[in-house]
C-alpha cells in the first residue's frame, strides 16, 4: 500500500517536473542547475579541509604554536572566503533558476486555462476546481522553489555523507564490547551509531508529522476560500450595500475565518510535537558524540583537535542523515502542493477535452440541424433544432426566464460543451457576441470600447462621435482614465459601452444576449435603429424579453425550456 502510494506520487511529481527540464529551455536551465551543483560540490570539498583545519588548529593550541597559529588563521581566512563567495553564488543561480522556471510553468498554466475557453469549462464541468487563481499565483511558485531547494539540499546532504562518513569511520576507530570472556570489536562505531540515531529519529518524525501533509493542504485551500470571500465584496460592494447585507457578510467571513483558525490551530499541535521532537533531537546529538568520543579520548589521551575533528565529522553526518527530519514541515508542504497542482491540471485536461458534439461548418448563414442542448447533468433544454438564418436578416430568441436561451448562444459561440448535432456559421472573425453580463476589463476606458481587440498605436476612430451617437458623451474626456469602470458606470452605460464595440468592430454578425435590457425603450430602440444605419448588412441574433424589441427582428425563435420550440416569421419580413 505503502509502495503503491510512493508510486503514485512520484509519477505524479514526475508529471509536473519534466517538461520544463524537456522544454525549449532546457540547456538554460540544465547549465544553471549543473552550475549551482558543482558550486555545492566544491563547497563541500571545501568544507572537509575545513573539517580538517580543526584538527590542525585546535593541535596548535594545545602546543601553544604562536606562529603557526597565524598560519593557520590565515588558511581559516581563504577557506572561508571561498565558502562565503560559493555559498552567495550557488544561492543567487538556484533563485536565478527559480525564476526562470516559475516563468515558464506559470505561462504553460495560464496557457492550458485559457485555451479553449477551459477556465469557463472548468466552471461548467463536474471538476470544478477551487480557486484555479491560488494555484497558478501561489502553487507554482511554491513547488518550483520547494522542488529546487529540498532537490538540492538533499543533493548536497548525500555529498557530505559521502564525503564525512569517510573522515568519520577513520576518525571513531573500533569499539569494544564485552560479552563475558568475548570482546567483540565494532569498527566506524561512530558512523553506526549515527546511521541508528538517525534511522530513529527519522521514523519517529515521520509518524508524528506526516498528517501535516493533509492539514497543509486544507490550509491553503482554507485560506484561498477566506480570500476569495473577501475579493466578492469588494467586487459586489455596492448590492451588498444596497440590501445591508453586512451581517450575513461578516457571518460567512467568519465562517471561512474559523477554517482557517482551526486548520491552523491543529497545525500548531502537530508542529509543536514535531518541533519538541526535532530540537529534542538536535541537541541529543550535540552530547551523544561527546559522551561516545570521550572515553576513546581520555583513555589515549589523543589530542583535543582529533576530538573537534571528530564532533564536527560527527555533526556533519549526522546532519546529512537527518535531512529528512529537519526539512519535514517543508516536505509535508511540497507534497500537499503538488496534489493541489496536479489535481488542477487533470481538472484542465479534463476540461479541454470536453467538447460538444456538434459539426460546425463555416458558411454567411445560420443553418442548425439536428441540434440538442443539454444541462450539465444531462437535462435536455432544447431538443432536435431545425433552423435557418440567411445573411442580413434578423431574429429574436425569446422564451421564459431559465428556458435556455443564453445557452443557445453559449452552444452557437462553441463554449457549451453539452450539446450535439449540426451548426452552420460564419467564422468567428465576423461575429461579435455580448453576452448578458456587459464586461469591462481593468484599464481605461478607450481599451474597455475596444476589447478584446487592442487599441490601435494611432487611434484614426472617431471615438467622440461614437460616444455621442451611443449616448455616451459624458465620457469622452474620461477615455484615458485607468478605473474600475464596471463598479463606476451604471448598468446601462456599461450595455452602451458593450454595444459600441459593435461600430467599431464591425462584424458580419452580432449575437445581443439581452444586450439591452438595463436600457429605456426609447434608447433600446434608438440603439436598434442606429445599428440598422450603421451597419446596413449586418445580420442580428438577439435575445430578449420585451415586446418592443420585435419590431426590430424578421424571425423569432421561441423555446420552451423543455426542448421544444416554434420558429416563427415576424410581420417585419
Ligand atoms: N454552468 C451551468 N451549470 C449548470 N446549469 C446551468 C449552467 N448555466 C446555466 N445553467 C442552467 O441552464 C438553464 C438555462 O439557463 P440560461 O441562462 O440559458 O437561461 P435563459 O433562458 O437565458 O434565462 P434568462 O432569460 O433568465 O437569462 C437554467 O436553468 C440555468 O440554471
Amino acid at each position: 500500500m505503502q509502495i503503491d502510494s510512493i508510486k503514485k506520487s512520484s509519477r505524479i511529481f514526475w508529471l509536473l517536473f519534466k517538461d520544463y527540464w524537456q522544454s525549449e529551455e532546457k540547456w538554460k536551465a540544465r547549465g544553471l542547475l549543473a552550475t549551482v551543483v558543482l558550486f555545492n560540490l566544491i563547497s563541500i570539498y571545501l568544507m572537509l579541509e575545513l573539517t580538517d583545519w580543526y584538527n590542525e588548529f585546535y593541535t596548535i593550541l594545545q602546543n601553544y604554536s604562536y606562529q603557526a597559529f597565524w598560519h593557520s588563521i590565515g588558511k581559516f581566512s581563504i577557506l572561508a572566503l571561498l565558502l562565503i563567495v560559493l555559498a552567495v553564488y550557488a544561492f543567487y543561480l538556484q533563485q536565478m533558476l527559480q525564476i526562470k522556471w516559475r516563468t515558464w510553468m506559470t505561462k504553460q498554466y495560464i496557457e492550458k486555462w485559457m485555451h479553449k475557453q477551459t477556465y469557463y469549462k472548468l466552471q461548467t464541468g463536474q471538476n470544478n476546481t477551487d480557486n484555479p487563481d491560488q494555484r497558478i499565483q501561489e502553487d507554482i511558485n511554491l513547488f518550483v522553489s520547494l522542488t529546487l531547494s529540498l532537490g538540492i539540499g538533499l543533493f548536497k546532504q548525500v555529498m557530505i555523507l559521502i564525503s564525512f562518513i569517510a573522515m568519520l569511520w577513520q576518525l571513531s576507530g573500533s569499539f569494544t564490547v564485552s560479552f563475558g570472556e568475548q570482546a567483540i570489536s565494532i569498527p566506524g562505531f561512530m558512523v553506526w551509531v549515527t546511521l541508528l540515531y538517525s534511522i530513529i529519529g527519522t521514523f519517529i518524525t515521520h509518524k508524528t508529522g506526516h498528517q501535516l501533509i493533509s492539514l497543509n493542504f486544507n490550509q491553503q485551500k482554507y485560506e484561498a476560500d477566506f480570500r476569495f470571500s473577501l475579493v466578492r465584496l469588494r467586487e459586489n460592494s455596492e448590492c451588498i450595500a444596497f440590501y445591508r447585507g453586512e451581517l450575513p457578510e461578516k457571518i460567512n467571513f467568519q465562517k471561512r475565518f474559523m477554517f482557517v483558525i482551526g486548520n491552523f490551530k491543529q497545525i500548531m499541535n502537530r508542529q509543536k510535537i514535531l518541533t519538541g521532537i526535532t530540537v529534542s533531537y538536535s541537541q541529543i546529538a550535540i552530547i551523544l558524540p561527546i559522551l561516545i568520543a570521550a572515553p576513546r579520548y581520555f583513555n589515549e589521551m589523543l589530542p583535543i583537535g582529533w576530538l573537534i575533528q571528530t564532533l564536527t565529522a560527527f555533526g556533519k553526518v549526522q546532519d546529512a542523515l537527518s535531512y529528512l527530519v529537519s526539512s519535514y514541515t517543508d516536505i509535508a508542504q511540497w507534497s500537499s502542493v503538488i496534489r493541489r497542482l496536479s489535481t488542477f491540471a487533470e481538472h484542465m485536461e479534463t476540461a479541454d477535452t470536453l467538447q460538444a458534439d456538434v459539426n460546425v461548418n463555416l458558411d454567411d448563414e445560420l443553418d442548425i440541424s439536428a441540434l440538442t442542448v443539454r444541462l450539465p447533468h444531462g437535462e435536455t433544454i432544447i431538443k432536435n433544432l431545425c433552423m435557418k438564418l440567411s445573411a442580413e436578416k434578423s431574429m429574436i430568441i425569446t422564451g421564459a426566464s431559465g428556458s435556455g436561451k443564453s445557452t443557445l448562444l453559449r452552444t452557437l459561440a462553441g463554449i457549451w460543451p453539452f450539446a450535439e448535432g449540426k451548426i452552420t456559421i460564419p467564422s468567428q472573425e465576423n461575429i461579435l457576441f455580448l453576452p448578458q453580463k456587459p464586461y469591462l476589463p481593468l484599464g481605461t476606458l478607450r481599451q474597455s470600447l475596444y476589447y478584446p481587440q487592442a487599441v490601435p498605436a494611432i487611434d484614426t476612430k472617431n471615438i467622440d462621435q461614437l460616444l455621442k451617437s451611443c449616448k455616451l458623451s459624458k465620457l469622452a474626456d474620461q477615455l484615458e482614465e485607468i478605473n474600475d469602470w464596471s463598479s463606476i458606470l451604471s448598468l446601462g452605460e456599461q450595455q452602451r459601452l458593450a454595444f459600441a464595440r459593435i461600430f467599431l468592430k464591425k462584424p458580419a454578425w452580432v449575437f445581443l444576449d439581452e444586450a439591452t435590457s438595463a436600457l429605456d425603450e426609447a434608447t433600446e430602440n434608438h440603439m436598434y435603429t442606429l445599428l440598422k444605419k450603421e451597419l446596413p448588412q449586418i445580420t442580428i441574433v438577439s435575445i430578449g424579453h420585451r415586446a418592443t424589441l420585435l419590431p426590430h427582428h424578421e424571425y423569432r425563435l421561441d423555446v420552451s425550456g423543455n426542448g421544444d420550440y416554434k420558429f416563427y416569421v415576424l410581420n417585419n419580413a
